[in-house]
């Protein structure tokens, strides 16, 4: 073995040392056996070193470690061996794969092997620290052995072997406590900490082979065997670096943690080797695969291994993003919910309030358990509560459950009023509350009476049928009050859906239980009198029927387990006592009404009107205004011309307004300090109410030939409508307007038939039917009209145009006509005769066999009223015109008989069912 003599370098005295030592010196490799196969060695310096690397990387074996491109024909070995031989590139031993002649050539080619290069250096013991040629690391020494050394050499001798331990925590490990490959660096800087640790900061410079520790003056060194790495230009070393580049951005990218400056040297990286050993320090990779970067000297293997830690790390990267995107809006709702939470609890603690949450929820269950719903019911709410004190408050799944067990604990479950049914007290309260209508009360006060004898619930539901301001409402009231219950008025009009009755499932957003459910919430009893006001008014569409579900509230079979959608429980509703109003008993739902008994409640005369005033609505006005009765007066004149003048209906609504009109104003007044007692005369009037909405239409028509007046029944009461005739030369058409319905336009036609088939005995030339077109018209042109019942007064019209006679003034007919000229019976009479009157009308002609309705008529009306009774039309058309009047009294005195018809009766008030079918022509209110 030859021995580079020992130079006078700082390196000597540890060379010498070594010498000895190295003699079978390994040629490469750790295990193996070939490998190991000693060969002749050189202890060089570091300034041999230095020059021998260079040398070899000028002869193109390497690339220069310092940096720079790779110089061509690279093959990686120790500065000395032959570049010819190519060597495995992860243990740096000679290829075996060339076959045996290759094999045996290697073994002759080994004893003509140059000595191999070994330095002696200091030996500066690393952790978990791998150092990298043209790396600057900054290193921190806490070991005595390490300290001692670095205090022994620096400055004098910076150069060293940088050395990772295989067991970092080991004390002072042999060769075999290394790991094999090492860095060659110098130490560039060292302070000193008050600690009593060092920190240098290192270069790292050549790789480099482990060959052996020793001890020289006490202090660890390492022979090591320097190592060149090489890289062949081409194709394939492109590609390597392009891949590394590429996965180094695709990184950069996912990673927003690697820092600018690392990515700057990484782009600045030309040489292959220097690329691959920045990014084997920096990477995250583990001390054995740096160890295997740091002693693969063939760049474009490493390169290639860097390639596979490079991907590993990106799928690793892709991976956590996707779990992240996947985990992370999760993760940030739960982890702000929490964080929220725990800051309430700190403001509650510091408060010193208690938790509310939890409050809340012992409120809720106080309050169910106050309200006493079935056991099953209660069972439930429990099961919900426990789920709402879980629930985080702000979630929708919380106000939903919240909501629905609110509901439950304010429905009155099994809270209810005593009876206390007095008759006598019912009537008085009937009488007090409401003037006549004696035979509504006299039923009302029958029910009750069964009710109370029977104990039982069952039983027909009253319906109060009436136009509206009759007082319906207000007997419902009533009879709340004479039993001591609560009163609930529920309004069905218009009311298309089902859901309205029975609620909506919980599932709906916004949902509520029905009406019937909020009633009994609104009033807190289960037993109040409940009036489902407007039966008339429900409809139905494709959300239901809501007339079906009142069916099942109404039945008391079924009524005891209602189950409304929302609540979803059941609620026993049979203790409820139920009435129903309408306008009009036709548009009920059929079997409704055949569930309902029907109280007819009839529009009130100009004199019902008067009484019921000063009665009850001017002291109930002036209550509601803070007036005494003597502050304002109301002589009866005054009143009159106010339902006379500003008031058209049948009921008392408006009447009721413009009286509290008067006490609004007086009320001012009376604030503003004028005290004075008024009296509301018929001349003042229009100063409290302003000019007259109303006139008496009939009484001022001008008489005009064509122009007939009839009457019409609404659901609102009656009213007077006028029928128009004219005749135009043409061909006998007949012309209709006035938006009239089926039956209106046919009793048009049957009175021109009758007409014309009657022409001789009625006067008119029948050859003018055919050179005239005839056009009637029924104004108001914009409202609905049908019904046959104005049949009379079509056919006076016709009459007095034929004839070019006005109609007598202030006379109004109603009455089917039939072809042959009988006048049939119509519906509604009370309501015409009233409305009649309210016009201005003094001479009715009605149906003969309407006879029986002239009983509800009240008296002052009768005598009003000047009533013809009529089963033909021959006895109508003597009783139209002036000059047939003479005729008509002769007539008239000469039969008793008619004389007797046309006197009106006494009875009134009657209960009957409506008069159906209705003849009369409908308008909207
Ligand atoms: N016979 C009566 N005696 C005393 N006051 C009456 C009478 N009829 C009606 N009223 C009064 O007329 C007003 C209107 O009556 P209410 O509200 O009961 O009418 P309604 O028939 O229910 O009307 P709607 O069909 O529009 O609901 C109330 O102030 C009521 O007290």
């Amino acid at each position: 073995m030859k021995r580079s003599k020992p130079s006078g370098s700082p390196a000597s005295t540890p060379a010498k040392n070594a010498a000895s030592d190295v003699a079978d010196v390994p040629s490469s490799g750790d295990s193996n056996d070939d490998a190991r196969k000693p060969r002749s060695a050189r202890i060089v310096t570091w300034d041999e070193m230095v020059a021998l690397l260079r040398a070899d990387s000028r002869h193109g074996s390497g690339s220069e470690e310092r940096g720079g491109r790779p110089q061509t024909g690279s093959e990686t070995r120790s500065p000395s061996s032959p570049s010819s031989q190519p060597r495995d590139s992860k243990t740096n031993s000679p290829t075996k794969s060339k076959g045996r002649s290759n094999s045996n050539k290697t073994r002759e080619d080994d004893s003509q092997d140059p000595p191999i290069p070994l330095i002696p250096l200091p030996l500066l013991a690393l952790g978990r620290e791998v150092i990298f040629p043209q790396m600057m690391a900054p290193l921190v020494i806490d070991r005595r052995a390490g300290i001692q050394l670095i205090d022994r050499i620096y400055p004098s001798e910076p150069r060293v072997v940088l050395a990772t331990q295989r067991n970092p925590e080991e004390e002072n490990p042999g060769t075999e406590g290394f790991h094999p490959f090492v860095c060659l660096g110098t130490i560039l800087k060292m302070l000193k900490f008050p600690d009593g640790s060092t920190r240098v900061v290192c270069q790292g410079e050549f790789r480099g082979r482990l060959i052996k520790v020793f001890d020289s003056n006490g202090l660890p060194h390492a022979l090591v065997e320097p190592l060149l790495s090489h890289a062949e230009p081409g194709v394939e070393l492109d590609a390597v670096v392009h891949a590394v580049n590429q996965l180094f951005s695709q990184i950069v990218e996912k990673s927003p943690l690697i820092s600018e400056e690392f990515q700057v040297n990484i782009l600045n990286a030309n040489d292959p080797s220097v690329l691959a050993d920045l990014l084997a320090a920096n990477l995250n990779l583990s001390v054995e695969d740096r160890i295997e970067l740091l002693g693969t000297t063939d760049v474009v293997d490493r390169l290639k291994k860097l390639v596979g830690h490079l991907t590993r790390q990106l799928d690793v990267l892709e991976l956590s993003s996707k779990l992240h995107a996947q985990v992370g809006s999760e993760m940030n709702r739960v982890q702000r919910e929490h964080f929220l939470r725990q800051q309430i609890r700190i403001i509650q603690e510091e408060l010193g309030e208690s938790d509310k949450e939890n409050t809340e929820v012992e409120e809720l269950w106080n309050k169910l358990e106050k309200a006493k719903p079935p056991k099953e019911v209660l069972v439930e709410c429990k099961r919900d509560l426990d789920r709402l004190a879980n629930m985080h408050p702000s979630s929708a799944e919380h106000s939903i459950v919240r909501t629905h067990l609110d509901w439950i604990a304010s429905l009155p479950w099994s809270k209810s009023t005593r009876d206390r049914l007095n008759l006598k007290v019912a009537r008085r309260i009937l009488d007090a509350d409401h003037y006549n209508l004696e035979k509504v009360k006299q039923r009302i006060l029958e029910y009750l009476a069964v009710r109370k004898l029977c104990k039982s619930l069952k039983g027909p539901i009253l319906c109060l049928v009436g136009p509206p301001g009759t007082g319906k409402t207000s007997l419902g009231k009533s009879i709340a009050r004479t039993l001591g219950r609560e009163f609930v008025r529920i309004s069905l009009g218009g009311v298309h859906d089902e859901a309205e009755i029975r609620g909506h499932r919980r599932t709906y957003v916004a949902a509520m239980p029905g009406r019937i459910i909020q009633g009994l919430r609104k009033c807190g009893t289960n037993n109040p009198v409940m009036m489902l006001d407007e039966v008339d008014k429900l409809s139905h569409d494709f959300r239901g029927d809501p007339a079906a579900a009142l069916l099942e509230v109404l039945d008391p079979e079924q009524n005891k387990t209602f189950r409304d959608h929302y609540l979803d429980h059941d609620f026993d509703l049979s203790k409820i006592l139920f009435l129903a109003t309408a306008n009009a008993l036709e548009t009920i739902p059929h079997a409704l009404r055949d569930r309902m008994e029907v109280l007819e409640l009839p529009g009130y005369s100009e004199e019902e009107k008067l009484l019921i005033a000063h009665r009850y609505l001017i002291p109930k006005q002036l209550a509601e205004h803070g007036l005494a009765p003597r502050d304002v007066k109301f002589p009866d004149d005054t009143v009159r011309k106010v339902i006379v003048d500003y008031t058209r209906e049948a009921g008392l609504r408006n009447l009721e307004r413009e009286l509290a009109a008067i006490c609004r104003k007086v009320a001012v007044k009376h604030a503003e300090g004028d005290t004075r007692n008024l009296t509301i005369t018929p001349a003042n009037v229009t100063e409290w109410l302003g000019p007259p909405k109303f006139f008496r239409e009939a009484a001022d028509q001008k008489p005009t030939p064509g122009l007939s007046t009839g009457l019409a029944w609404t659901p609102s009461g009656g009213e007077i409508l006028f029928i128009e005739a004219t005749a135009n030369p043409g061909k006998g058409s007949l012309t209709l307007t006035g938006l009239l319905g089926d039956s209106m336009r046919e009793s048009a036609q049957a009175a021109m038939s009758y007409l014309k088939s009657h022409a001789a005995s009625l006067a008119i030339d029948p050859n003018r039917f055919d050179k005239a077109d005839v056009h009637i018209h029924v104004p108001a042109g914009a409202v609905p009209k049908d019904g046959p019942s104005a049949g009379v007064a079509i056919v006076a019209a016709l009459v007095s145009l034929w004839r070019e006679m006005p109609i007598r003034p202030g006379l109004a007919m109603t009455g089917e006509v039939t072809l042959t000229g009988r006048v049939l019976p119509v519906g509604g009479v009370r309501e015409k005769v009233l409305a009649a009157r309210r016009s201005g009308v003094r001479e009715v002609i009605l149906p003969i066999r309407n006879e029986k309705d002239l009983t509800e008529l009240p008296p002052e009306v009768r005598q009003d009223l000047v009533i013809h009774l009529v089963a033909h039309l021959d006895e109508v058309l003597p009783r139209l015109f002036e000059s047939d009047r003479a005729t008509q009294h002769d007539n008239h005195a000469a039969s008793p008989e008619r004389a007797r018809l046309e006197r009106s009766t006494r009875s009134r008030g009657r209960v009957t069912p409506h008069p159906l079918p209705t003849a009369a022509p409908v308008r909207s209110r």
